[in-house]
């Protein structure tokens, strides 16, 4: 079983990250992390803060030399702007009097609706929401993305698997209908400032964020995270915590303002009859390895009964606008009961982009997590084996299905 956990504040010294029960083997560097959360980093429409965090990560065990060893992997990424906040965010007690009128240790008490801020101060006792929203702020996913990082390359180095996700809408902006990004588009989506594919979406959406931006408001959207290269048969019809649909949605779900997770066609399938709702399936004609057949569209996403077909891994996730809205929004100051506007900092005004890198992040923990499930094995290569293995069986059921 893979596990990951992650630790560490939005302004402390640094985060923390370790990801259990990878196997060993997989090849990864820390310049392959630096990549990934440069990714994150992206977007039009980002957070001031994303322009000069330069995210120093580094491994701090369960690799040597480039290679995972099998145990533990953990991983630490500086907090660039530390020594801003050295005294305020002091994990040991600091003098009073330092603290005094320090202007980022004035305590936030006016909540803001949306964030995590009010639930969090009235759930662990506190009278400010400085310490909830530390642990709150998506500043946390720059650990997801690290570990996810890990994930993808032993995905990658197992079946040659490959994540990508696109932006399909920012506030009422829509991608038109078209192909999907391929492996080999990611690039160019990573190019596109709003991470859409295409010009015409890329230009509908920047539009949108600007729009918002002028009239001091923030805006959400939909990502789509596709993966190709999955074998048939992760995850599990036969109890509910082990259908990949419910770990894909749990895990997407616990990004920070993820609201809505649809699984291929997900909610308009629901209007359609069943005629046009499923993949009819054809013999295949090339025979390909494992395959044997072929379909005449994905709109389940290529999850049948909580399995993977072995079509493309299709998923959208939808996500709110940003809480800290510059036209600040009603609330009440909790230090008087008085009405008050929300406390308003620094803050993205769109996220959706570099969201995407975090998402296609989680859809790799899981994915890797079923992986194992299904392959077992403590190296790389024991697994490998394991799967050549079941994909040679695969290709047996479809010989004797021919014969
Ligand atoms: C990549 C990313 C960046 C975010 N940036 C901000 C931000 O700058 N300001 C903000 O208020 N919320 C931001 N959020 C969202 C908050 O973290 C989120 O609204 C808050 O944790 C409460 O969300 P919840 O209701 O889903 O828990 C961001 C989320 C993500 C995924
Ligand atoms: C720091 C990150 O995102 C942050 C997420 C976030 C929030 O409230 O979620 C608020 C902002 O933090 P700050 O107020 O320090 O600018 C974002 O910049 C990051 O993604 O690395």
């Amino acid at each position: 079983m893979l596990r990951w956990i992650t630790a560490g504040e939005s302004h402390g010294p640094a985060l923390a990250a370790i990801l259990e029960g990878m196997v060993a083997g997989v090849e990864v560097t820390s310049a392959d992390l630096g990549e990934q959360l440069a990714r994150r980093r992206l977007g039009f429409g980002r957070s001031p803060r994303m322009g000069f965090e330069t995210d120093q990560v580094e491994f701090l065990g369960g690799v040597r030399h480039g290679r995972t060893q099998g145990g533990p992997v953990a991983v630490k990424i500086d907090n660039t702007e530390w020594p801003k906040w050295e005294k305020v965010m002091a994990t040991d007690p600091v003098d009073p009097a330092e603290l005094e009128g320090l202007a980022r240790n004035e305590p936030l008490t006016r909540p803001r609706p949306g964030h995590a801020d009010l639930p969090g101060m009235l759930k662990y006792g506190f009278d400010e929401a400085r310490p909830v929203l530390e642990r709150a702020s998506a500043r946390e996913t720059a650990s997801r993305t690290a570990l996810g990082t890990v994930a993808r390359a032993f995905l990658r180095q197992l079946l040659g698997i490959e994540i990508v996700s696109h932006v399909v809408s920012i506030g009422r902006a829509s991608a038109p209908e078209g192909p999907l990004p391929a492996p080999g588009d990611l690039a160019a989506v990573d190019e596109s400032p709003v991470r859409a594919f295409g010009q015409q979406a890329t230009d509908a959406m920047v539009a949108e964020v600007d729009q918002v931006r002028k009239a001091g408001d923030t805006v959400g959207g939909v990502v789509e995270v596709i993966a190709y290269g999955l074998p048939p048969g992760l995850g599990s019809h036969v109890h509910w915590e082990r259908r990949l649909d419910s770990r894909l949605a749990a895990a997407l779900m616990s990004v920070q303002a993820m609201k809505g997770v649809e699984i291929g066609d997900g909610f308009t399938t629901a209007a359609r009859w069943g005629s046009e709702a499923h993949d009819e399936i054809d013999a295949a004609a090339d025979g390909r390895a494992g395959r044997g057949v072929s379909r005449r569209s994905n709109r389940a996403g290529g999850l049948e009964g909580g399995m993977t077909n072995g079509e493309p891994l299709r998923v959208r996730v939808a996500m709110k606008p940003i809480s800290t809205v510059p036209r600040a929004l009603a609330t009440v100051d909790v230090a008087t009961g008085d009405a008050a506007v929300a406390i308003h900092q620094r803050s993205d005004v769109c996220a959706v982009p570099r969201a995407g890198v975090v998402l296609e992040s989680m859809v790799a923990l899981v994915l890797a997590d079923a992986a194992l499930e299904k392959f077992g094995g403590d190296s790389l290569a024991e697994t490998r084996r394991n799967a050549e293995s079941y994909l040679g069986e695969l290709t047996e059921f479809w010989e004797r299905s021919r014969s």
